[in-house]
């Protein structure tokens, strides 16, 4: 491996081993959960890479001692399989131009808007099409390497639905996973997409098929009847769908929702140690002491609404409900897929309007917003969700959303109150939290200001119960679930997974219910 390693995510080895042979248990996702980071002097390390995928997973895969198959998140990084900070990883390689067609075109300018409701208009390019083929091809044939003869594979999200299909022709000997981390849309949006039967078909290689929610594996299994039975040799008698059990030929594929969670109790105890509560005192002082601070924590996505809760506060501001004086709100944003356009653009609008509430409201020395623009190291994080009074969370669609859930696991102190979007897969559990439309800028305003002012004992008793549901539910139930569901079969139905303490009508109706 050409990589030295000085891991900057916490590494307990400092030089990278060989791995020591094929796993029995193997993760596939695009992203490696560390990237390898180029230095100006030449030499590489290794950076935790972004987003929840990386955070659900890398505490799964080290309990499990397993494999993980992935990009290293750079170009043309030819690697060995190598062990890094205690886990297996096999890198797959991407060349630029496969960066350029299959991550930032069909995966995040096809893909992710489609399944995010077209908040941006999808686009459908035929050479972006060919290069995912490539790329899931390339997946399917690294893990049909990393894998041992009869071994579990579990292959993640929506830039590798190819794969399962792929790889079932390569290793029928594997048991097969997928688990979809974004929304699945409903019929009317999925029906653009010009390779729709190419994508069902793929994810029917899989023995079980795993969303967050009831209405997404709902979605799915419309889709599966509708489409991958029209394109069998033998007519439409290949596939049918019922009560979360695909048929297809002698196959049977099981579909069913597992809502992710995170390493709560882990969260927990970190966020009380002296060290952390010692930080978000001084955090609140370097913030000029305010009576209230709000916290947005996101990857920099359109879809995460950062422009929405800008837009609430500086109306707020405007309307004389917020006082400047006593009033501040900090965005941590993390760089995210900067080479899509859609991303610019919002980039430039979101930092526009940082400008514009900071021209007009602050005083030398105490902005009202402070943005910054890079990820924060994990125990900082943890600082800024003990320190903050306010969380706003205000994605206009997001499959879980984990920010939600790690500020509820560091409120062990019962203070603090979260403001959440109805468009979340979060809100389903989270349900004590001041929910909002955010398509509807009154409602996120209100929701803002009632979070605000919040009685104390109000806060706790809501922190109480938004803690039980994070505490008891967390990832490790997460992938024991979906997990054993996997190894011992049986009907999946969507509405038989759900969490035990959320109704199938908490769910999000995005389903058409035509199953
Ligand atoms: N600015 C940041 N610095 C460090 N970590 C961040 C930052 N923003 C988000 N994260 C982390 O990334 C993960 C985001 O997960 P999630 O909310 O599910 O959304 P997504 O996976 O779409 O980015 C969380 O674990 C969160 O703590
Ligand atoms: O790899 P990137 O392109 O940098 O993107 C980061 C990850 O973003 C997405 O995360 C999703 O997974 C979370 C955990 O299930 C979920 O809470 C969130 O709602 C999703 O947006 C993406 O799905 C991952 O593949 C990316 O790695």
């Amino acid at each position: 491996m050409a990589a030295s390693s000085e891991s900057s995510a916490s590494s307990s080895r400092s030089t990278s081993d060989p791995v020591s042979g094929q796993a029995d248990f193997v993760v596939v996702a695009n992203r490696l959960p560390v990237d390898l980071e180029r230095l100006p002097d030449g030499t590489t390390r290794w950076k935790r890479s972004p987003g929840g995928l990386v955070t659900a997973l890398e505490p799964i895969l080290r309990r499990n001692k397993g494999a993980w198959v992935g990009w290293a998140g750079v170009a043309d990084a030819e690697l060995d399989p190598v062990v890094e900070d205690d886990l297996e990883l096999y890198p797959v390689p991407l060349s630029a131009a496969e960066i350029a067609d299959y991550y930032e075109g069909f995966s995040n300018a096809t893909l992710w808007p489609l399944y995010h409701d077209v908040i941006v208009k999808p686009e459908y390019n035929r050479d972006w099409w060919n290069a995912y083929v490539e790329v899931n091809r390339r997946f399917a044939e690294a893990t049909s390497k990393a894998a041992a003869h009869g071994a579990t594979v579990w292959i993640q999200d929506y830039q590798l639905q190819l794969v399962p299909k792929m790889l079932r022709m390569l290793r029928p000997d594997l048991t097969i996973g997928f688990f979809l981390h974004i929304p699945f849309p409903p019929v009317e949006l999925f029906m653009q997409m010009p390779w729709r039967t190419e994508i069902i078909e793929g994810l029917l290689g899989a023995d079980l098929i795993g969303f967050h929610l009831p209405g997404g594996a709902q979605n799915f299994l419309y889709l599966a009847r509708k489409l991958a039975g029209q394109q069998t040799s033998r007519g439409n008698v290949g596939v049918r769908s019922k009560l979360g059990v695909v048929q297809v030929g002698f196959r049977t594929v099981r579909v069913g929702a597992f809502p992710i969670s995170i390493d709560s109790g882990q969260l927990d105890e970190q966020s009380r140690s002296k060290s952390i509560r010692d930080r978000a005192k001084k955090i609140r002082k370097e913030l000029g002491n305010p009576k209230h601070i709000m916290l947005g924590v996101d990857r920099l996505d359109y879809t995460k609404g950062i422009d929405v809760r800008l837009a609430a506060l500086h109306e707020l501001l405007d309307e004389h409900r917020i006082d400047p004086a006593d009033t501040v709100m900090v965005q941590l944003a993390t760089p995210s897929r900067e080479r899509v356009d859609s991303y610019v653009q919002m980039r430039d609008d979101i930092e526009r309007k940082v400008s514009r509430i900071n021209g007009e409201y602050s005083e030398v020395g105490r902005p009202v917003v402070h943005y910054l623009h890079r990820p924060i190291p994990r125990e900082e994080l943890i600082a800024f969700f003990v320190a903050a009074d306010v969380m706003l969370v205000t994605p206009l669609r997001d499959g879980m959303n984990l920010v939600a859930k790690e500020y509820v696991a560091c409120r062990s102190d019962l203070g603090g109150a979260l403001l959440l979007s109805e468009f979340t897969g979060a809100a389903a559990e989270l349900r004590q939290a001041f929910l909002c439309n955010p398509h509807d800028l009154d409602s996120v305003k209100d929701a803002m200001e009632q979070a605000l002012g919040q009685p104390k004992e109000d806060g706790r008793r809501h922190m109480r119960a938004l803690r039980r549901q994070v505490l008891a539910h967390d990832v490790d139930r997460w992938a024991r679930s979906f997990l054993d569901a996997l190894a011992h079969g049986g009907a999946a139905g969507p509405a038989l997974i759900a969490p035990a303490e959320a109704s199938e009508s908490d769910y999000n109706e995005d389903a058409t219910g035509e199953n």
